[in-house]
């Protein structure tokens, strides 16, 4: 192999390279192919690269890694690997596909994916923030300012303290704007740095509010966009139906030599 078709997605900002896999022409094994394609002076640029795969049982598999080549799951990339499976042909209206964290279902529209997100129980309380995980681990701070928050440096201090530093965590700072509106800037793990959206995160921090005193559904505007979570409280810090709903699009294609 000495070149490599790909497509370039974004939702709400976050983006991600994304290869189709069928015939696998990539090796899931190759984290530095990962780190050089995500690299954005090096390579193709992104916050992370998707692979779609076949998988029996399912319309497909999307294994996802983040720009280091770490693997979780990606809420925004779950969105936009369902948008481009749909120009693959490989689904329409609605989809169950594979993720990391077992089968997720998501339904289509010309506008939005809505994501059924995994079921989340319990949320820790650490002083006036939350840890709770959404499929990938979030700390979800409440702020007064967001837009002039030094996120990088804030979400840095907690990424890396003692408890965190080991496994990571992504690092959420949120400030209620509304009734059912919130503003979120995030930090990755896997991408040290803030990056525009984080599915998985603005969940959390979604989740965070009601525990707060938010309805469902919570608006969420973020750096890249806008998106909307609705779900179902089923017990204390228990919430099913999770669906992480937005915009999800395919930038640019091509091809880069190996
Ligand atoms: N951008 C993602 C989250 C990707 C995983 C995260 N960086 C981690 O390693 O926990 C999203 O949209 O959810």
């Amino acid at each position: 192999m000495d070149s490599l078709a790909f497509y370039k997605y974004q939702g709400t900002g976050n983006d991600f390279v994304m290869i189709d896999n069928r015939e696998m022409v990539f090796d899931p094994e190759n984290i530095a192919l990962v780190q050089r394609l995500c690299d954005r002076r090096f390579g193709i640029g992104g916050d992370g690269l998707i692979l779609i795969q076949h998988k029996e049982g399912y319309d497909f598999e999307m294994v996802y890694f983040n720009s280091d080549g770490t693997k979780s799951l990606c809420g925004n990339g779950s969105r936009c690997g369902v948008r481009f499976a749909e120009f693959l042909g490989l689904v329409k209206e609605e989809t169950y596909f594979l993720t990391i964290e077992g089968g997720l279902h998501a339904k289509i529209t010309p506008e939005l994916i809505h994501l059924k997100m995994p079921n989340v129980k319990g949320a820790e309380q650490i002083g006036r923030d939350y840890f709770i995980n959404t499929g990938s681990p979030h700390y979800v701070r409440f702020v007064e300012d967001v837009e002039n928050l030094k996120v990088y440096q804030e979400g840095q201090a907690v990424r890396y303290n003692e408890r965190f530093k080991a496994e990571g965590t992504n690092v959420n700072f949120v400030q209620r704007l509304g009734e059912q509106d919130i503003f979120v800037r995030t930090y990755e793990r896997g991408v040290e740095d803030e990056t525009l959206s984080c599915g998985t995160g603005v969940t959390a921090c979604a989740l965070a509010s009601h525990i707060e005193g938010m309805p469902s559904p919570v608006n969420i505007k973020v750096m890249g966009g806008n998106l909307k979570v609705s779900f179902e409280q089923v017990g204390p810090n228990e919430f099913e139906n999770i669906f992480l709903i937005g915009p999800a699009e395919q930038v640019f294609e091509g091809t880069i030599k190996l």
